[in-house]
This record gives C-alpha cells, structure tokens and sequence, in this order.
C-alpha cells in the first residue's frame, strides 16, 4: 500500500501539535532563581548559545527497592513545545534582578524558545534504573540551563508517587482492583492531580479524583462515606419507598418494608442465628436511602456502627431486597478494624447467605477495604489471607509516606563538544560525562540483564556479540554480556533543528500498558521487597576510561604537611 504522503510517518509525531502543559503554573517562570542569574551570566560572558548537553538522572531506587518507573515525560514535551516568555513574565523578571543587569538581555529572553533544543529520552512507563539518563536535553546552554528546575520538578514526584504505585500493585497482586483515594491527603491541588495520573500508570485501576478523570480519562470509582450513614436517624426519614423492578415490569411500593423482611428472615436463619441481634436502624435507613438511589451500583460502607453485627447483615438485607427486584448489588468497604479478620467473617455471612437465599454470585460479592493501607499493611494482610477485592489507598499512596523525594539531578555532560564532568567525595556523586547512548540488555532467559551507557559515537552493543560491561566506577566490577536483545533507551522527542522523526506521546492507557509490561519482564529478584537484588548498570569500556582519564585530569592533587 501507499504511503499516504500527509500526516505525520509511523512513530514521527513532528507535526502533531503539542498542547501546553496540563498545570497552567508551569510555565517559563518554574525555575529557581538562580536559572536567570546564570542565564544573565552565559549572556554577558557571550556563552549563552554554546551547545550544551544535560542529563536527567537519579542516584538511588527509592522505598528500598531496586527499580524506578519513569514517569512526567510529557509534561516536559509539552513545557518545551510551549516555551516562550510573556511581556508580563518578562517584567517580573526584570524586577527580580539586579537593576545593573543590561536591558539588551532582556530582548534576548523575549526571543527565546526551544525551537533549538533537543529532548532524548526512556519512554515514560519505563523501569529504570540510577544513572541511566532519563532524559538528554541538548541546546544553547543558557536556554536548556532555565529547563534544569521545571524538569526535574516535572520528573520527580511523577516518578516517585508511579514507584510508589507499581510497588503497592505488586504486593496487591495482580487479581486485585487498586483505588487512588488520596485526593484530600496529597500536598495541594497538583499533588492530588498528579498522584492520580502517575498512580494509573503504575498500575492503578481507578481514581476517585473527578478532576483526573477528566483531564486523563482514568477510570473513576467511588464508594459513600461515614457521614452519609451518620446522617440518618431513623427509618421514618425515607419518603418514598418505591423502587421499580430492574426489568421495569413491577413496582414494590415499599422496599423498606421488603428490606426489613428480609432482615428478619436473616435474623433466624439457622446458620447465622445468635451472629448478630438488632441491628442499627439508621444505618439500615441510609443503606435503604442509597439503595433507592443506586439501584444498580449498591454499595455500603459497613463499619459506622460494627461491622458483623450490623453492617454487614443490613447490606444483605438491603442486598437481597434488590435481588428479589432484579438488581444485583455490588459490595461492602471496610474503612477500620482488622481488616483480614472482618473481610474473612464478611466473606463467610454473604456466602451463607447465599446457601440459605438461592442467590447466585452473592457469596462473591465484593469487598473493599480503605483505612491507612500501605505496602506493609497489604503485605500483613496477604499473609494473613484475607477477602478483600479492592483495596483503597490514599495517604501512603499520594504523599509517598515512605520517601519524601526522587532525587532526580540534571547535570551539565558536554559543552561545545567537550565532555564534562562533576567531581565529589562521594563517588554516588560523581557524574558520568558526554554525550551519552543507553542500551538495555536482555539475557537468555528474555529478562533485561544489564544497561550500559556508551559514547554517541561508539557503536552500539549488537544481538549475539560478546560486550564488556564495566562498572563506572568500580574497577573491579566488569561482566561480559551476549545480548540477545538490545534495547536502545533513548529516544527522540524533540529534534530541534535537526530534522530528526520524532516519537509520539502515548496515551496515558499505552503509558500504563508499558509501565505493567516491562515490570512483568523483571527478574523477580529485582522486584522482591525484601533485599532485591540490583539491578546491573553499565559503562562501555571505553566510556569507563574516559570517565577515569577526566577525572584523573580535573581533580587537582593533593599536598600532605
Ligand atoms: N489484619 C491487619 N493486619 C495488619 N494491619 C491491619 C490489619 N487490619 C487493619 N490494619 C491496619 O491497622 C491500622 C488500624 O488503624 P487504627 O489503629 O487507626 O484503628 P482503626 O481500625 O482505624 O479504628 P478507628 O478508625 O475506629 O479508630 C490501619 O493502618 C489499617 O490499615
Ligand atoms: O486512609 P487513606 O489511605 O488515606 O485513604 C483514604 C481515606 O479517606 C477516607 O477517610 P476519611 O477522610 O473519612 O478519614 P478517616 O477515615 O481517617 O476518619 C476514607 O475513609 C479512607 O480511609
Ligand atoms: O469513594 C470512596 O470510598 C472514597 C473516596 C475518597 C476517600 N475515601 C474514600
Ligand atoms: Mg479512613
């Protein structure tokens, strides 16, 4: 077939256009002050369009593990695509500055864009791993310096709080439906928007953040809280107690009437007789309510007043008056207590139920819990065995209780063509320079068993061919590898001016679909939470002795007196 000659070519997305960033305050002004201080700087020094190259990178796997997923990639594109100063952004600049900074670096500032920089970067949904470069930014050096801060910004948390979900989902286990709640917790508006879209790629089914399932289109799922159920005090408060059959072919005219028949009826059944006496009547009354109102999609929170002995048998009853008219209820939320112990006892009433009604699938009716979960409770409730289905998770999840920050860095690798680098007492510190490739390599067995970073002018690793990968820092650690795939990890997003094919930005669904392919194509001991293997990150051995030879030749020697 012809090629169709408009439109952007398969994988090359140059022509698509790229809206501004979803956050309205991420604009050129995202930066730390110091960006325009340098800016002025490389201008008054006549640097500013020297070529420079940066990485994006991080030195440690965050919560003790050993993987990252990367995430925030389109956000940066989108910043970048957009990138121009207004007259007001360029006003606040002016006053921001010392008044001895010349008026003509402001007629520079008007006239930039990042029309001349080139983005390389992982795919977003990415497993990666430290010092890999996540991202390569290539430009004037005055222009890619003010990208430093809104970068790094955009990476950090998005990859931090996606960590943080595809670890929740790997102690949830695959079966299990996972629920971002953490709206009212996470740090400001962004946070929470954030939090819901980098927890969906992690591996999340639904959020129940509105404004997310708007902008993104996740998924959006909710249940009722206790203040619905507080909120009734009797029975006598539901007025109109009709509720037409799901078939619309019959009206019962007083479901509550219905739903306390039922009741009754569960009361004495053999096998549950003596589980539970009365129970709470304005509970009953707001699970009627919501019944009423919900026919399809009833859902009760149980644990107001206690969970056995009242709000599990008043779902069912409510439950079982909607069955008798057609509907099939969806489920209870457990929100306190123990909730392996109260998801069994849950678990064993409905299936009961469903002995003694006749009710098909009422025994599998779902359970959700809520209620400060973290990856250490869903681990002591596997353990433990429990009923739960879905899992609600907000606080740990949002604010990544178990570790505040990435620490992504962008550092300077090359400039003008020259390679540099950046020393410290702490080798963890010390940057890896030049413009750089990274490939990943698989083994035998499909896993990917190494990523190695090489010179842009070194050929790259091939299928089959033996390949020295060397630690970039500790001479004693090198392994050879036969790849039987190569993975090339850099891709380009932004050509600049070279006229380069350009990838697509995926889907958020694609991001997500990749983001759970690649960690399924983990070797597990890279994933286990407890002592995980790390995963192994590379040099060429050539990249390795220039790494060493520049270092060798920037750090001065020391006297001894
Ligand atoms: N079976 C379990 N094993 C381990 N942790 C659990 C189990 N069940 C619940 N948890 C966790 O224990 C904690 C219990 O919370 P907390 O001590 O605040 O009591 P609560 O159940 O919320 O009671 P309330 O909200 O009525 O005060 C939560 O973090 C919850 O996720
Ligand atoms: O527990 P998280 O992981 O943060 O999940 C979100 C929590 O938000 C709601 O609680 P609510 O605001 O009603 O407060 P409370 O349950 O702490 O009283 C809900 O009942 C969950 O418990
Ligand atoms: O829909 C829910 O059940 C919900 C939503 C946000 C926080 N807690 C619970
Ligand atoms: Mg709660």
């Amino acid at each position: 077939m012809a090629e169709k000659s408009n439109g952007p070519r398969n994988g090359d997305c140059s022509s698509r256009v790229i809206h501004g960033p979803t956050n309205p305050m991420v604009s050129p002004l995202l930066t730390d002050l110091y960006q325009f201080t340098m800016a002025y700087a490389y201008w008054k020094a006549g640097k500013h369009n020297e070529r420079a190259v940066f990485d994006l990178y991080f030195r440690k796997n965050p919560f003790g593990g050993e993987y990252t997923i990367f995430a925030g990639l389109e956000e940066c594109i989108r910043l970048i695509a957009n990138f121009k100063f207004t007259e007001e952004e360029i006003s606040f600049i002016k006053k921001s500055l010392p008044s001895s900074c010349e008026d003509a670096f402001y007629d520079y500032l008007r006239g930039i864009d990042c029309s001349d920089v080139e983005v390389y970067a992982i795919s977003e949904g990415s497993v990666v791993f430290p010092k890999v470069p996540l991202v390569r930014v290539e430009g004037p050096v005055a222009v890619v310096q003010l990208l430093e801060t809104p970068f790094v910004n955009l990476i950090n948390y998005a990859s931090l709080v996606a960590t943080n979900a595809a670890r929740h989902r790997f102690v949830a286990g695959k079966s299990k439906i996972l629920l971002e709640f953490g709206l009212r917790r996470a740090q400001g508006p962004d946070g929470g928007i954030s939090a819901s879209k980098y927890c969906y790629i992690g591996g999340f089914d639904a959020t129940s953040n509105v404004a997310a399932g708007r902008l993104f289109g996740i998924p959006l799922r909710g249940t009722h809280s206790h203040a619905f159920v507080s909120s009734f005090m009797s029975p006598d408060e539901i007025i109109d107690k009709s509720l037409r059959s799901s078939d619309g072919s019959r009206t019962c005219e007083d479901f509550l009437s219905a739903v306390q028949t039922l009741l009754n009826k569960i009361q004495w059944l053999p096998s549950l007789h003596g589980t539970f006496g009365e129970t709470n009547q304005s509970e009953l009354a707001a699970f009627t309510s919501y019944a009423l109102a919900f026919p399809s999609d009833f859902l009760a929170l149980v644990d107001t007043y206690d969970v056995i002995r009242s709000g599990v048998p008043n779902f069912c009853a409510v439950a079982l008056a909607l069955s008798d008219l057609g509907y099939q209820a969806k489920g209870i939320r457990l929100d306190s207590g123990d909730l392996a112990y109260l998801s069994c006892e849950a678990r064993k009433f409905f299936q009961a139920i469903e002995k003694e009604f006749g009710v098909p699938g009422f025994g599998k009716l779902n359970i959700s819990a809520s209620n400060d979960l973290n990856e250490e409770t869903l681990d002591a409730l596997n353990k433990q065995g429990h009923e739960v289905d879905a899992f609600g998770i907000g606080t740990y999840l949002v604010t990544c209780y178990a570790q505040a920050a990435l620490g992504c860095v962008f550092k300077l690798v090359e400039i003008n063509n020259q390679p540099r680098i950046k020393l410290s007492e702490d080798v963890s510190k010390v940057s890896i320079p030049c413009k750089k490739r990274s490939f990943r390599l698989y083994g035998k067995e499909g896993y990917p068993l190494v990523d190695i970073m090489s010179g842009e002018n070194e050929p790259p690793p091939k299928v089959g061919e033996r390949i020295l990968c060397r630690h970039p820092f500790n001479e004693s650690k090198r392994a050879y590898v036969v790849p039987q795939q190569v993975e090339e990890l850099l891709k380009c997003y932004r050509s600049g001016k070279s006229g380069k094919a350009e990838e697509c930005l995926p889907a958020l669904k694609d991001i997500r679909d990749r983001c759970i392919k690649q960690l399924e194509k983990m070797r597990p001991d890279h994933m286990r939470r407890l002592n995980p293997t790390p995963y192994k990150v590379s040099v060429s051995a050539k990249l390795y002795d220039f790494i060493h030879f520049l270092w060798l030749n920037e750090a001065p020697v020391g006297e001894l007196q």
